[in-house]
This record gives C-alpha cells, sequence and structure tokens, in this order.
C-alpha cells in the first residue's frame, strides 16, 4: 500500500484535515495509527479504502489506483458497529462469505465458528439491537476478519469492549493475524493495543492549530514477537516505548491546543 503526498480538504471545509501525508505499508505489514481526536484518523482509513477520494496525492492498495477496486481489496470495520438490523448476528457475519459466493451452510458455519471465539455463540440468532455496543462491536469485527480479504483496515475495532474482553480479544487478534497475510491499518487510541498489534505505530498530528495532520513520528511496534501479550506489557523496551508515544501524543496535543512545545 502506498500513499503519496495524500491530502484532503472536505467540501466547504476552510482547511485541509490532512496534507502531504506519505506511507508505504509492505503487504503483511500491520500498521497503528495513533493521534488526538479529530486529527483525520477516520478520513485516513476512508481515503485508503477509496471511499473518500483524496484531494491531492494518491493513493494506491496492492498497485490498484481506482477507488472501486481499492475497496475490493479492503475489508473495513468503521467506527460504529453497522450491523444489519434486520438480520441475525450469524447472517451478518456470514454475509461476508456469501458476497464471496460461498454456499449459505459454509458461511454459516465459519460465521459460527467466529461468533464461538468471540464469546458471542449463544447470541448467533440475535437481532443486532438485543446486544450491547461491545458485543455488537465483536459481531463486527467477525464479520470483517471472515472476509479473508487482503487488507483491513479497522477504525477503534476494540474501543466498545470492556478491559477484560479487550485484553482477550487482542491476545486472540495476535495469535490470529500472526497465522494470516493481511495488511492491517488499524485506529487505536490505546498505546498498548497499537503495540501489540502493529509493526509500526504512526502518529498523525497538526504541528499547530488550524494547519493539517500529517505523519509526524513512528515507532516499531511488538506485532509477530511471540510472548504473550502480559509478558510484553512488562517488557522494558515495550514499557519506554509506550511513554515515549505518550509524551509524544500530550506534546502534540499541547500544539494542536495553541501551546507553545512544552
Ligand atoms: N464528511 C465530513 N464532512 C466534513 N468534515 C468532516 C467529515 N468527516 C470528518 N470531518 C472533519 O474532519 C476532521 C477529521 O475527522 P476524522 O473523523 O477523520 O478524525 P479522527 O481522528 O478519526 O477522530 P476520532 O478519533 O474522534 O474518531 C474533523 O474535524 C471532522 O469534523
Amino acid at each position: 500500500m502506498a500513499l503519496d503526498g495524500l491530502g484532503h480538504t472536505y467540501p466547504g471545509a476552510r482547511r485541509p484535515v490532512l496534507a502531504d501525508l506519505s506511507l508505504s505499508v509492505p503487504v503483511g505489514q500491520h500498521i497503528a495509527v495513533v493521534g488526538r481526536s479529530g486529527c483525520g484518523k477516520s478520513t485516513l482509513l476512508s481515503l485508503i479504502a477509496g471511499l473518500t477520494e483524496p484531494t491531492t496525492g494518491t493513493v494506491s492498495v496492492l498497485d490498484e489506483h481506482r477507488p472501486g477496486r481499492r475497496l475490493e481489496h479492503c475489508a473495513l470495520m468503521p467506527q460504529g458497529d453497522s450491523l444489519l438490523p434486520w438480520m441475525t448476528l450469524l447472517d451478518n457475519v456470514a454475509i461476508s462469505l456469501r458476497n464471496q459466493r460461498v454456499r449459505r451452510r459454509v458461511a454459516r458455519a465459519e460465521a459460527q465458528h467466529l461468533l464461538d471465539r468471540l464469546g458471542l455463540g449463544a447470541w448467533s440468532g440475535a437481532r443486532p439491537s438485543a446486544l450491547s455496543a461491545g458485543m455488537r462491536q465483536r459481531a463486527a469485527l467477525a464479520r470483517a476478519l471472515i472476509a479473508r480479504k487482503p487488507v483491513l483496515l479497522a477504525d477503534e475495532p476494540l474501543g466498545a469492549l470492556d478491559a477484560i474482553t479487550r485484553a482477550d480479544v487482542q491476545q486472540w487478534l495476535r495469535e490470529t493475524l500472526a497465522g494470516t497475510p493481511a495488511t492491517l491499518v488499524m485506529v487505536t487510541h490505546d498505546v498498548d493495543e497499537a503495540l501489540l498489534l502493529a509493526e509500526r505505530v504512526v502518529l498523525l498530528a497538526r504541528h499547530e492549530a488550524d494547519a493539517p495532520a500529517r505523519v509526524v513520528s513512528t515507532w516499531p511496534g511488538w506485532f509477530g514477537d511471540d510472548r504473550p501479550r502480559e509478558a510484553l506489557l512488562g517488557d522494558e523496551g515495550f514499557a519506554a516505548t509506550r511513554q515515549d508515544i505518550l509524551r509524544a501524543l500530550a506534546r502534540e496535543s499541547h500544539l494542536a491546543d495553541g501551546g507553545a512545545a512544552p
């Protein structure tokens, strides 16, 4: 995936949200994007997926520039679950495979397996409205994963989960994604999650209030390190990187609010 000089201004907006953003993501690499609220992270995912066209620069996904074709390569998990309210949870997940012409029985069996693993097996016949936000978000994650697209774009995929479930799903995702060739671009506000699930963490920020956001720093992540989640969280290097990212986030927030660098 290659982003080259990417910029975007929403119609009617006074200034661009993003400007001059260049990033190259090799096939199979995991990137986590962090940054304060409103800096343009969701916009970035939308630009990659081809749902929004950049006002400047180019995006290519698996060497494909055309927006519709980019979208075909991507499983997009937007903020909010976007489950279809009239379908059961099972069919909401199975629909990803049905869209690829997988037989209904096979698609449903695979969907049930994934729902079981995400602790939702008993709810497969329920409609989304009967479930909590965290349960719906896990179902949306299942729907994105089951599609087995080469690129997974996930916007705060675990943001609605309670702490214990989130830790469990993080560990499961580390194991599950390690066995797939998928490229991941994930937006998260959780720095530990970014370091656990990505090989590279990218900070998107504005240099000053009212300026467009750019990539201002990157750090290596710990995806691919086989140690369990708990061991990594206690690792000195991991903790030092976490501190470094949190300091950078605080500094950039201060600048974006119009203050001088602390
Ligand atoms: N469709 C739109 N039309 C006009 N402005 C928009 C649109 N979508 C987003 N914006 C603006 O673009 C900026 C970036 O929004 P975006 O949702 O990409 O930020 P974000 O970093 O993902 O925020 P959060 O972390 O809160 O989800 C915001 O100022 C927002 O108001």
